[in-house]
């Protein structure tokens, strides 16, 4: 690695004083926040530009050295729409959840659990720290039952059952193996796939599996990187912090559309589950975790209860 550190600014040539005031920004957060366990939800369109990529791995990577747990929950729906289209298979979405057939889940686990599990996971370990990929089957960790959708017919007003195949739902989230991983100073790297009844395969949305881990684990921290700076108002201007309560409102009032509301709902499920706070950020912004966390104003908008 070429050594390109500016060192105009390096605290050597400062006074005492001024070298304590640059430690005294640093340690309050890196003592707020050691010991602590930082759920990052990682998604597939993040994922796709090299150098951002590479640098997450940094930034996950260096969360464990100073004393930091993260756990990462990964998506990858991009990657299965690329597979999906190499083996000529078509999907669908209901309200942004891909219909999943026997076929399909096949693919689902073979790109969330196989490829993009060991991408992740090859990020993390390249920047020195020690990654493991799973998958919410391995050691039962995620219990899921098959997701219940209904739809109100608009003509008849008639509530219908739809049909989303072997969509899941996380059922009981078992921590044991995720506390086993980081007791040894490893960092757990989670592919959404669940195990249901019988053994049977259940493709669950990775925003859903993000929350309801960090509630399970009472996490310090939810990350949800995504594509946007965080929940914006009417006049697209960033919202710091929001209470559950605010959410709420958001939805009902119709500032918060599309995408965003199911993000947020795991959000907040996550916090009513015993999760201090979760916050929504810019994936694609370089460190956009270690600007959250080590920082006074934060990055995104943060959801307290
Ligand atoms: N109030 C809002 N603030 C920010 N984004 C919003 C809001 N309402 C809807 N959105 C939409 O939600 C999207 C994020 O959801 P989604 O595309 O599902 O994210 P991801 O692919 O990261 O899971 C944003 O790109 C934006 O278009
Ligand atoms: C049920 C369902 O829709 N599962 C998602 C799982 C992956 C995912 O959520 O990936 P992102 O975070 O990259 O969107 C899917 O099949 O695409």
């Amino acid at each position: 690695m070429t050594d390109t550190q500016t060192r105009s600014d390096a605290p050597a040539g400062k006074s005492a004083e001024e070298q304590a005031q640059i430690l005294a920004h640093a340690l309050p957060f890196l003592r707020r926040y050691a010991g602590a366990t930082i759920v990052v939800k990682y998604g597939g369109h993040a994922m796709g530009e090299d150098n951002l990529a590479e640098m997450f791995g940094r930034d996950i990577a260096l969360l464990k050295q100073v004393g930091v747990n993260p756990v990462v929950v990964h998506g990858g729906g991009p990657q299965i729409n690329a597979m999906l289209k190499r083996l000529a298979i078509q999907s669908t979405f209901v309200d942004g959840l891909r219909v999943t057939d026997a076929a399909m889940v096949e693919v689902v686990e073979m790109v969330l659990a196989g490829t993009v599990n060991k991408h992740v996971t090859g990020l993390i370990n390249r920047a020195g720290a020690l990654a493991v990929g799973i998958c919410g089957k391995d050691g039962s960790m995620i219990r899921a039952r098959k997701l219940r959708r209904t739809k109100q017919d608009p003509d008849s007003n008639i509530e219908r059952v739809l049909d989303l195949g072997f969509v899941g739902e996380p059922e009981h989230v078992d921590v044991r193996l995720i506390h086993a991983l980081t007791g040894a100073g490893l960092i757990p790297v989670i592919a959404p796939v669940g195990v249901g009844e019988g053994g049977q395969t259940y493709n669950i949305n990775a925003d859903t599996v993000a929350g309801a881990v960090a509630g399970a684990l009472g996490a310090t921290r939810l990350l949800m990187l995504t594509d946007v700076p965080g929940v914006l108002d009417q006049n697209k201007r960033l919202i710091p912090e929001m209470t559950v309560a605010d959410v709420e409102a958001g939805i009902a009032n119709g500032m918060i559309t599309g995408g965003m509301i199911p993000k947020v709902e795991n959000c907040v499920d996550a916090v009513r589950r015993g999760t201090k706070g979760a916050v929504i950020l810019d994936g694609r912004q370089p460190h956009a975790c270690l600007l959250e966390l080590f920082t006074e104003g934060g990055n995104g908008t943060i959801i307290r209860a």
